[in-house]
C-alpha cells in the first residue's frame, strides 16, 4: 500500500496528500516511488550505511571533532553537544566554550579537550579538525556574530545549529558564502527565521529543497518526523524518536552526534541520516521504560542502542 507525505506532517494540505513516499533509500518497486523525492528511512538502510569499527583502528581512525558552543547562561548546551559527540564515537573531541565552563567540562566529560575561542582564529587553527559544529548556546550578541563571521571566511564546511542559525538569519551575506556540504539543523522556528515565514509544511519542504540545492548543503528540518534534505533535493524522512524526547537540549545532543559522524568520515547527507536515526532510536529505547527522557540520557544511550541495533 502506498504511503503519502501527509502522514509525516503536523498539518494537512492538498499536495502532500497526493505525494507518494518511497520506502527505503534503495530501488523502489513502482515508478511513482522511484521518481518521488520523498523517501522513508528504513532500518536496512542504516545497516548498509553504518561502518563497523575496524580491527587495528585507533582514536585517529575516528576523526577529530571541534565544537564551538556555549555562553555564560547556556554552558549546558556546549556540554550536551560535546556529550553527544563523545558518545557517538568521535576519535577525539575538542570544545571551544567560555573559559568559565572549563571546570564543568573537565568534571563531566574528562575525555573532551578545550580550546580558547581566540585560538580558533589563528592561521590554520582549524586544519587539524575533521568536522566542526557551531551554535548551541552560543548566544546571538555581537561577539558571537563576529566569531561566526570570521570563521565563515576560513572556507570550512560547518554543522550549524541553534544560535548560529539565528545569526545567519540576520546575516544573509554569511549564508550566501556557506561552504558546500555544510549541514544546517533548524527546528521549525529557526527554519522560518532563515528562509522566511511559511504557513504550512508543504511549502516549507519546497523551500528546504530549493535552498539545499541552491547552496549545496544538507538541511535537517527537525520535528517529530525529521526531514533530511540533501544537496540534490531528496527528502529523507526519519521516523525514530517520540514525544518523551520533547525536552530542552535534545537538539544540542543531535548536533554532537552528527558532527561525530562527519568527523568519522561519513558524507554530510549520510552523517545526518545516521545521526537522526540513532538519536531518535536511543530516545525510543529509553522511552520503553521512561515517561520522559533527558538529553543527557539520550547521549549516554547511543552506544548501547547502536550495539543492540547491529545485533538485531
Ligand atoms: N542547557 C542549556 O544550556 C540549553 C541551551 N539551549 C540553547 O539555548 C539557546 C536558545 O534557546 P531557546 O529555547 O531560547 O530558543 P529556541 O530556538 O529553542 O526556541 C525559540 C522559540 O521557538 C519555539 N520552538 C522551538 N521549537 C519549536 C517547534 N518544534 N515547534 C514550535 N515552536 C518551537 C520555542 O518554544 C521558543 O518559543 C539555543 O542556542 C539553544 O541551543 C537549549 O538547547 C536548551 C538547553
Ligand atoms: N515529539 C517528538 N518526537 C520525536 N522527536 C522529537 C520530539 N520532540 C523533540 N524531538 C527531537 O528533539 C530535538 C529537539 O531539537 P531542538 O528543538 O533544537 O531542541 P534544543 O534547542 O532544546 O536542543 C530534535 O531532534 C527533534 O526531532
Amino acid at each position: 500500500m502506498a504511503t503519502f507525505l501527509n502522514s509525516f506532517l503536523p498539518d494537512s494540505d492538498p499536495q502532500s496528500k497526493t505525494q507518494i513516499v518511497g520506502k527505503g533509500l534503495g530501488k523502489q518497486t513502482t515508478k511513482e516511488e522511484e521518481t518521488s523525492p520523498f523517501r522513508l528511512i528504513e532500518p536496512e538502510d542504516i545497516k548498509k550505511l553504518f561502518k563497523p569499527r575496524a580491527a587495528f583502528s585507533y582514536k585517529g581512525s575516528y576523526g577529530h571533532a571541534l565544537i564551538i558552543a556555549g555562553a555564560q547562561q547556556t554552558m549546558g548546551a556546549a556540554l550536551l553537544t560535546s556529550k553527544g559527540c563523545l558518545y557517538a564515537g568521535a576519535g577525539l573531541t575538542t570544545t571551544s566554550m567560555p573559559e568559565s565552563g572549563l571546570t564543568a567540562l573537565n568534571t563531566l566529560l574528562p575525555e573532551v579537550m578545550f580550546i580558547k575561542r581566540k585560538a580558533l582564529l589563528k592561521n590554520d587553527a582549524l586544519t587539524k579538525y575533521s568536522a566542526i559544529a557551531i551554535g548551541p548556546g552560543l548566544g546571538k550578541g555581537a561577539k558571537a556574530e563576529q566569531t561566526l563571521a570570521q570563521l565563515f571566511t576560513l572556507k570550512r564546511d560547518f554543522i550549524a545549529d541553534a544560535d548560529a542559525l539565528n545569526i545567519l538569519a540576520s546575516r544573509p551575506d554569511l549564508l550566501a558564502i556557506i561552504e558546500k556540504h555544510s549541514i544546517l539543523t533548524p527546528h521549525v522556528k529557526e527554519f522560518d527565521g532563515l528562509f522566511g515565514k511559511h504557513t504550512n509544511w508543504w511549502d516549507r519542504l519546497q523551500t528546504a529543497r530549493k535552498k539545499a540545492i541552491q547552496l549545496g548543503i544538507v538541511i535537517v528540518l527537525k520535528n517529530q518526523y525529521t526531514f533530511i534534505v540533501s544537496q540534490r533535493g531528496e527528502v529523507f524522512i526519519n521516523s525514530t524518536g517520540n514525544p518523551a524526547m520533547a525536552q530542552g537540549g535534545m537538539g544540542d545532543v543531535l548536533t554532537g552526534i552528527i558532527v561525530a559522524y562527519v568527523a568519522q568520515g561519513y558524507a554530510a547527507k549520510d552523517a545526518a541520516i545516521l545521526g537522526c536515526y540513532f538519536h531518535g532510536k536511543a530516545g525510543d529505547d529509553l522511552a520503553i521504560k521512561s515517561f520522559n527522557v533527558t538529553a543527557s540520557q539520550v547521549a549516554e544511550q547511543i552506544p548501547r542502542t547502536i550495539k543492540d541495533f547491529l545485533l538485531s
